[in-house]
């Protein structure tokens, strides 16, 4: 190992050892490694066209990877060698790992599901790509400006990313615009502009490296580079305006993550990346078939949300205008290979497109939709339309161009059934399955908390890393008290590090005994960062008021990002940023109560803060959070959850038992009923004291004493609107958390509750949740038998 980096250095980077910067080393170690997994690459691709497997295709606007050194690293069984390598050759291995930049191609759940899915795929051995973006700025770096957030461009790509390998022969075009015409039954679409998709893959490596699927990533490039006659006339900015334009569909990441932005731009990169993809796998499939009627016995193609949901119209477009196929043949044909997952129920996140702007980009498309749409008419009279008040509605044109539809946890599913699609299911009443979300228990547990794993696997061997439920076996260890010991002293372990780290970039000292309570997720109303944020005040009033009690000394850790253009969730970071000001610096409560909001979360933020939580914030309103999957993370590390019944919350508390968590508030069926009653925000304030209290400090300026109306915008939401029922929840809240303060009080109580949810996390793996899929969606099988466990 030691020689193959500095082979790497010597002969990639073109440095000596006493010259080399963290990045060449960084950048030595990480293609050392990938040097490794490329046999496992290819031997696998070539095994699935050997056996010519069925090949699954995970379509996504997002991919939220994060790092990928570690990963590579501890997937292939090679972290003691590279360690020690590294300390023989003078280099710190973390400091090396630290210096990767995050892949943050994502803007939350639904990205960061997406990478987890790879993972497992590949640790299953199902033969798989999955396609996206291979955006030049991912998501926004956010910073703190007096308390407020901003944005600045995010520049992973400003350095090599060392696990990619171009693909400059694999080239499509993507075509824009223009018009359609037909002659005696052909049709022919012309473009009014044409750009091409180039195709960047990272091997996706799986645990101990048995089975390699790829992450092709498109790269939008102009058709021609440079315009040479204006160059020489001197129009140098039209000299390169082809380019520019081309380059600008893979150029950023939308920043949004609940709101449809509508945007031009935002149609082309769905339609970019979707039709590259379908050209892609369609050239693959006609390398061994001819008949393109076994398709769906080859293919399996999942849609990500309605986001790459123009792959219906665009299969059936290839089907019919390049293939010849009749499209009555074509429309189920298509729906043979496809599959949706819905991810929101959200209204204002469930995308549609105005009739114009779509016929204006893709003419062909409109019209297959068009008869996409009487076909459904016709075959089911009455059925809710796709094209409605001159929108083409996405959810719609998925779900009718889908064979399965799955929603990603059982209340989610259920509300799917009974909300957004109920007239859907009512004709199509099979097509609705429930496929529960998980997480990768290498990414998650395995490499961002070495402590916990090594006590697990020193304790039952590292079967449990591929097969997750084995933790059960951890139950037993609950009277075992030198493990019990062990198991508080790696969670200990984790929160002093921690309180170095946020000494060191928050310049805050914190209590390493004191309860780690732990909100970490994109800034949403309906997340209710603000019913935590007026608890902590409360809590602030009664310790000031009760200076005598023996309270539990508690830390406030909130983490995460709101869309640059959603202003109440600007207002709630500022809220917090400010109240965390006055209560840092309050003598009265010192050493009790610290609120900490570290700037710029991310992927690498949450592995190193779910591993030092003791409390995991899930609190979000009935019915509003599809499923969660940082709720699984904290859960699986030892954290106990304070939570509604809302999304997987709901069947964490099932596998983790009810007295091992905490529960609160209204569920999804009495938030409906409460919202039916005129006023209930004012009614449940009048009834809280506490809350009144609060909300009178804020309002008056407690917390911004050189503007006192700041906050008078977030109050009056609260007292006339208040859509996700903060006010009505808060009281139950307030009591939940003085539940978690009276059982943290017990240690080794506490310890025996956080023991029960790390043992009872196996089913929440990512690896279950795949199999699910494979089995109920896409009849899609490891080649490998020895695989298929
Ligand atoms: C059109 C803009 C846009 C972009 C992204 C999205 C995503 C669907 C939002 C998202 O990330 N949803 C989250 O998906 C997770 C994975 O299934 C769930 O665990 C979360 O509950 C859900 O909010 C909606 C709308």
């Amino acid at each position: 190992m030691k020689d193959d980096i500095l082979n790497r250095l010597q002969f990639s980077l073109g440095k000596d050892a006493d010259h080399a910067s963290v990045y060449d080393w960084r950048m030595a170690v990480s293609l050392t490694v990938r040097d490794q997994m490329v046999d496992t690459w290819f031997n696998s691709t070539k095994e699935a066209y050997a056996a010519s497997s069925k090949r699954v295709y995970y379509l996504s606007m997002e991919f939220l990877i994060g790092r990928l050194i570690e990963d590579m690293i501890s997937n292939l069984q090679l972290e003691d060698t590279v360690r020690g390598a590294l300390t023989d050759l003078g280099q710190d291995f973390d400091e090396i790992v630290h210096d990767e930049p995050d892949a943050a191609l994502g803007n939350g759940g639904l990205g960061r599901l997406a990478a987890c899915f790879m993972d497992s795929l590949a640790t299953l051995g199902i033969p798989a790509f999955g396609y996206g973006i291979r955006y030049e700025h991912g998501l926004f770096e956010q910073s703190f400006a007096q308390g407020q957030q901003v944005e600045r461009p995010e520049t992973w790509l400003n350095q090599r990313h060392a696990w990619e390998f171009e693909r400059p022969e694999v080239q499509f075009p993507i075509c824009f615009g223009g018009h359609v015409d037909h002659h005696d039954g052909k049709t022919t679409w012309h473009p009014s502009e044409k750009v091409l998709a180039t195709a960047y893959d990272t091997p996706v490596i799986g645990w101990k490296n048995e089975w390699g699927n790829t992450l092709r990533l498109w790269s939008a490039e102009p058709v021609s580079q440079f315009d040479l006659d204006s160059f020489n006339r001197g129009d140098y900015l039209a000299a390169g305006r082809s380019e520019a334009l081309a380059r600008t569909i893979s150029r950023v990441l939308y920043p949004d993550d609940t709101t449809d932005s509508g945007k031009e731009l935002r149609l082309k990169q769905e339609y970019f990346f979707t039709a590259a993809s379908i050209q892609d796998l369609m050239r693959r499939y006609l390398q061994d078939h001819d008949d393109l009627r076994q398709l769906p016995e080859h293919v399996a193609i999942q849609l990500n949300d309605t986001h790459p949901a123009i792959a219906g119209p665009e299969l059936v477009r290839v089907l019919v205008d390049e293939h010849g196929i009749d499209m009555a043949e074509a429309i189920p044909l298509a729906r043979a290979c496809l599959a949706y997952t819905n991810h929101t129920l959200l209204p204002e996140a469930l995308e549609k497109w105005g009739e114009w702007l779509l016929g204006r980009i893709l003419p062909r498309h409109l019209e297959i939709i068009r008869i996409i749409e009487e076909t459904q008419q016709r075959e089911h009279p009455g059925s809710p339309r796709i094209l409605e008040h001159g929108d083409v509605r996405m959810g719609e044109l998925a779900f009718i161009m889908a064979h399965k539809v799955n929603g990603v946890s059982a209340l989610h599913t259920e509300l799917v059934k009974e909300t957004v699609f109920a007239d859907l299911h009512r004709i199509h009443p099979t097509r609705i399955i429930n496929q529960t979300n998980g997480i990768t228990p290498r990414r998650w547990l395995y490499n961002c908390n070495p402590g916990l794993r090594d006590l697990i696997t020193d304790a039952m061997g590292d079967g449990w890393v591929a097969d997750l439920e084995q933790l059960t076996a951890l139950k037993a260890k609950r009277d075992d008290a030198a493990f019990m010991q062990a198991f508080q002293a790696s969670k200990r372990d984790n929160k002093a590090a921690l309180s170095n780290w946020i000494g060191q970039t928050c310049g805050i000292a914190l209590d390493p005994d004191a309860m780690f309570d732990v909100q970490i997720k994109r800034i949403h109303e309906y997340k209710r960062q603000l019913m935590n944020l007026l608890e902590t005040v409360a809590l602030w009033n009664d310790m000031r008021d009760n200076p005598d009690h023996d309270w539990t000394p508690r830390v406030k850790i909130f983490g995460g990002k709101a869309a640059p253009g959603y202003y109440m969730a600007k207002d709630i970071i500022r809220l917090i940023n400010d109240v965390a000001e006055v209560i840092n610096n309050d003598p009265a409560t010192k050493g009790r109560l610290k609120i900490v909001y570290p700037p710029n979360y991310n992927v690498t933020m949450a592995e190193r803060l779910i591993p030092a939580s003791d409390l995991s914030e899930q609190i979000s309103t009935a019915g509003k959070e599809a499923s969660g999957t940082g709720n699984m993370k904290f859960a699986l590390n030892g954290a106990l959850t304070i939570g509604t019944l809302d999304g997987a919350n709901v069947e964490i508390r099932e596998h983790v038992g009810s007295e091992n968590f905490f529960l609160f508030g209204l569920t999804a069926a009495e938030v409906m009923e409460r919202r039916q009653h005129h006023g209930y925000a004012r009614a449940a304030i009048e009834a809280s004291p506490r809350l009144q209290r609060v909300l009178g400090q804020i309002a008056e300026g407690r917390f911004a004493p050189h503007d006192t109306g700041r906050y008078h915008g977030v109050v009056g939401m609260l007292y006339d609107h208040d859509y996700f029922l903060v006010t009505c929840d808060f009281d139950s809240y307030f009591d939940a958390q003085r539940r978690a303060d009276n059982a943290y009080q017990n240690a080794d109580n506490w310890a025996a509750m956080a023991l029960m949810n790390t043992a009872s996390m196996g089913w929440f793996s990512s690896d279950r949740t795949i199999k699910g899929y494979a089995r109920d969606i896409w009849n899609a099988h490891p080649p490998r038998a020895a695989m298929d466990r």
